[in-house]
């Protein structure tokens, strides 16, 4: 079993991939907090330190090693093209989504995501360029909208339970 969990930030990756991982007994890997782990610096220091071009390259390497069954991933985790590709390839792919203003409410002002420090205007840009991959990427879309993140696991078992229905 591998399963993705992809979205913009604050879509819940990591609080619910944490719970899933629970609920099925399954490894888990926070990649941000992985990240972190290892480079021994928070991620807005290795923006500032390295650029996010590094950051990305950081990313990516520990998206294709890890053996994590769960993996959530930071939102930016489709910054190359052939990413997407290659998780869809990879293992069942979940995108959690919920509306921009519901979203911006949850990281607005978190100092600790560089990204969320953008303009309003700007960060809204990127929720509607990203929604585009991350629906072409996806083999679910759960909606995290207004419900808690053990509601989204059921939706997320239910969906993965579905597709191997008969297999
Ligand atoms: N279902 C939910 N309802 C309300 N708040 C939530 C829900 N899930 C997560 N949150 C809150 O939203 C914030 C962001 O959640 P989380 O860190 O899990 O998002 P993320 O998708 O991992 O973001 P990132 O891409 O930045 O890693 C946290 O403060 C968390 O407590
Ligand atoms: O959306 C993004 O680009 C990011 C989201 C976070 O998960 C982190 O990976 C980092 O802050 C960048
Ligand atoms: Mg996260």
């Amino acid at each position: 079993m591998k399963i993705y969990l992809i979205g913009f930030m604050g879509a819940g990756k990591s609080t619910i991939g944490r719970v899933l991982s629970r609920e099925l007994s399954a490894s888990f890997i926070d990649l941000d907090q992985w990240i972190e782990q290892t480079e021994k610096k928070k991620i807005s220091t290795i923006f500032q330190m390295d650029g996010e071009l590094a950051f990305r390259n950081i990313e990516v390497e520990a998206l294709k090693r890890t053996d994590a069954e769960i993996v959530a991933t930071g939102g930016g985790i489709l910054y190359f093209e052939d990413t997407g590709k290659w998780m869809r390839e990879n293992g069942t792919v979940i995108y959690l989504h919920a509306p921009f203003e519901e979203l911006y409410a949850r990281i607005e002002g978190d100092q600790s995501r560089p990204v969320a420090a953008k303009p309003y205007k700007e960060l809204e840009e990127l929720f509607h360029k990203r929604t585009v991959l991350y629906e072409q990427v996806s083999h679910h879309r759960v909606s995290v909208s207004h419900c808690s993140p053990e509601d989204s696991v059921k939706a997320i078992i239910l969906s993965t339970l579905k597709e191997n229905k008969g297999k």
